[in-house]
């Protein structure tokens, strides 16, 4: 159950960053870099983490026409990340474009290449924010399995979304579908501006693929209890 443990490590410096991979190594199975950690330390910072022994899941959300996300995939492809991900809104083309953009440079230099994920719609957002704010007639969890179903046809590997959409997402692209769940909380855990939150538990029920947890293991006064308390919930 480990493997499935993916930590945000939504933090400033490399010095902190490591010092979580350090204590958290043996309790999960991967780390992602986010856009705070990745903008304060640079695009080493991939290389440092897999070099310090972990998986990295780079999560930068491209959002852009598709020349430019493609391009920007290109370049993630060298960085070493086992997985990235693009935003399922960007639309087909983009997201079908990256995806071959991706699997080409990878070809190039003889690697795999990393799992290019979509996401769908942010764990923060509440479904009246998605109708009243964004204008989405349809509710939200059809909403994602729609999109879901746009990142399949665009020949992504999966979906990042909350693990309450899990049925959708599969009714519409099956079960070998990669699905990430951020907005993992603990019964003991803040629900911090997450809006669609699963326990662990729950989440795996579901069958999520991946578990995203940030702050209630970075946060915590010791993460390796923090998570050594979470996987008893799961193991
Ligand atoms: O829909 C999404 C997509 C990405 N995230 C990211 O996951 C982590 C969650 O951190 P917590 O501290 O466990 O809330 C964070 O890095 C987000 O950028 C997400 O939460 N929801």
């Amino acid at each position: 159950m480990r493997e499935k443990i993916i930590v945000a490590l939504d933090v400033d410096t490399q010095q902190e960053a490591l010092a979580l991979t350090t204590a958290l190594r043996d309790h999960v199975g991967a780390f992602k870099v986010g856009l705070q950690l990745y903008n304060n330390t640079g695009p080493g910072i991939v290389k440092t983490i897999a070099d310090a022994g972990g998986k990295v899941f780079l999560d930068l959300k491209f959002h852009d026409i598709p020349n430019t996300a493609a391009r920007a995939a290109e370049a993630v492809v060298g960085l070493g990340a086992f997985m990235f991900n693009v935003h399922a809104s960007g639309g087909k083309k983009m997201m079908a474009d990256t995806a071959a953009a991706a699997k080409k440079r990878a070809e190039k230099l003889g690697i795999p290449a990393p799992l290019l994920i979509g996401v769908t719609v942010l764990t923060s957002m509440s479904e009246e924010e998605l109708q009243d704010e964004l204008g989405v007639t349809r509710s939200l969890p059809e909403h994602v399995g729609a999109l879901a179903r746009q990142c399949q046809q665009a020949g992504l590997d999966g979906v990042v979304a909350s693990a309450r959409e899990i049925p959708w997402i599969r009714k519409a692209c099956g079960e070998d579908f990669v699905i990430v769940t951020p907005g993992i909380r603990p019964a003991w855990a803040a629900g911090d501006d997450q809006s669609r939150i699963v326990t662990p538990k729950d989440a795996l029920k579901q069958g999520a693929d991946y578990l995203v947890v940030g702050r209630p293991l970075t946060k915590a006064e010791d993460p390796a209890e923090a998570a050594k308390r979470l996987l008893a919930e799961i193991e």
